[in-house]
């Protein structure tokens, strides 16, 4: 599918979608828990469809209501049948640890693209505990030892994606005598291991763990069944929020300011930018005004360099955007996509492997290759209102995360042609 975007965007109010990311990490607590929970207003896409489907297949029982999911949980047990990630890789990422604690053998499968991210950390780890597991290109065989293991400690590196301890932890109350995790490399994306610990402790599970988060021990335990409300996507905010700071003024509505999402750094970036921002009680505000380049570390917010790098290409200057290296291991090598697609625009812009250079200034409409990355068309669809005549191909790839995208950037004034 092409996305056709024209110049402007006159504005208006765009209602934030549901945490993907918490929404998978309510889908995989709850379906450890026994009994019934209640999770309110679940993103439904791609990514936690994915989710829902191979937690279902392990004997979760979701029941869809409007505006609620009953999840009846507590029983999981591999069956014979693929288990498929999708292109999901918290699922993935998530799913491998729990299954790892079941009895008997689970067989993972998950896209292609996927299958190019990392995963060997976690090998590591199953192979310090004696679970058996068997990786070959997109397919991943565990033979589960119902949380018997070799070991009650494990190490693993923190710096290469967050997902992997994130995992541990949902399956470490399910090990005979509990799991200690250490990190042999200073932990990043530590938001996302704050919205875990926080995901977990709403089902009854505690985890000790140290500042640094660099350790954790988590005891033998039980989740216990509850209710939990999803609140609104900052990930998915970010590119309304950039479009009223570029385009027209936009309401952004459904975000919880208090959150732990990475991604409410946008907030910090438009700041310092000096874009127009209002925060109000249930909403926040972003008018056009001129921005000013930015200097900004982003491997704590590793999904927003698409975002801000589009913004700082109609900064008024030379904008560097660094602790990058992350993002490489995305969707799409996403510093690479990013570069590319900028100097598609007529950008100034210089890629090094952990920064980029970007000059800010009046970027021309292109072909857009969206590379499959749900974050790099919806990116772009935002700067390319300031410019218009830019085609973006691969657009149907916001459904991983964001299926209304396009709506909503017609609700929020933008002018897009939708084709096959
Ligand atoms: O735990 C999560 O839900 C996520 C963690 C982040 O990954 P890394 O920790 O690998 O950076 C982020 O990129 C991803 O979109 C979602
Ligand atoms: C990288 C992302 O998700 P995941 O790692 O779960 O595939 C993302 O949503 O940008």
């Amino acid at each position: 599918m092409k996305a056709t975007i024209a110049k402007g965007a006159s504005g208006g109010i765009v209602a934030a979608p549901p945490s993907k990311s918490y929404t998978i990490r309510a889908l995989f607590a709850a379906a450890l828990a026994e009994g019934e929970s209640r999770i309110s207003n679940p993103l439904i896409s791609d990514d936690t469809e994915a989710a829902a489907e191979v937690l279902t297949q392990l004997g979760t029982k979701i029941e869809r209501n409007p505006g609620h999911w009953s999840i009846s949980g507590g029983l999981l047990k591999p069956l014979h049948e693929k288990l498929n990630c999708r292109q999901s890789a918290a699922t993935l990422r998530f799913l491998a640890p729990v299954c790892a604690m079941l009895e008997g053998t689970s067989r993972i499968s998950f896209a292609p693209g996927l299958a190019l991210r990392p995963m060997s950390p976690l090998l590591d780890v199953f192979s310090q505990m004696g679970v058996p597991s068997e990786l070959t290109d997109n397919h991943l065989n565990i033979s589960g030892t119902g949380g018997r293991l070799k070991t009650n400690t494990v190490t693993l590196p923190g710096n290469i994606s967050s997902q992997f301890i994130s995992g541990l932890l949902f399956a470490a109350p399910l090990v005979k005598r509990g799991l200690s995790i250490n990190l042999i490399t200073p932990a990043e994306s530590k938001d996302y291991l704050k919205m875990t610990l926080s995901c977990l402790s709403h089902f009854g599970i505690g985890v000790e763990a140290n500042q640094e988060l660099s350790e954790f021990r988590v005891a033998q335990q039980s989740y216990k069944p509850t209710d939990y409300n999803i609140e609104g996507d900052w990930s998915s905010a970010s590119y309304f929020l950039g479009l009223g700071a570029i385009a027209g003024k936009v309401t952004v509505t459904g975000l919880n300011e208090n959150s732990f999402q990475a991604d409410k750094f946008v907030l910090n970036c438009l700041g310092r930018m000096d874009a127009r921002v209002n925060v109000e009680k249930d909403a926040i505000i972003v008018s056009p005004s001129p921005l000013q380049p930015l200097q900004a570390g982003l491997n704590e917010a590793i999904d927003l360099l698409p975002t801000v790098a589009c913004l700082a290409a109609v900064a008024g200057g030379r904008s560097s955007l660094i602790g990058i290296e992350r993002a490489r291991l995305k969707e799409s090598d996403r510093v690479a996509v990013v570069a590319k697609n900028l100097k598609r625009m007529g950008v100034e812009i210089i890629e090094e492997p952990d920064r980029l250079t970007i000059g800010g200034g009046y970027p021309r409409g292109a072909i857009i290759d969206s590379f499959g990355d749900h974050r790099i068309a919806m990116a772009f669809a935002t700067l390319a209102t300031v410019c218009g005549d830019t085609v973006i191909t691969g657009a149907d790839c916001v459904n991983k995360t964001y299926p209304g995208f396009w709506e909503d950037f017609k609700r929020a004034g933008g002018k897009v042609t939708l084709s096959e």
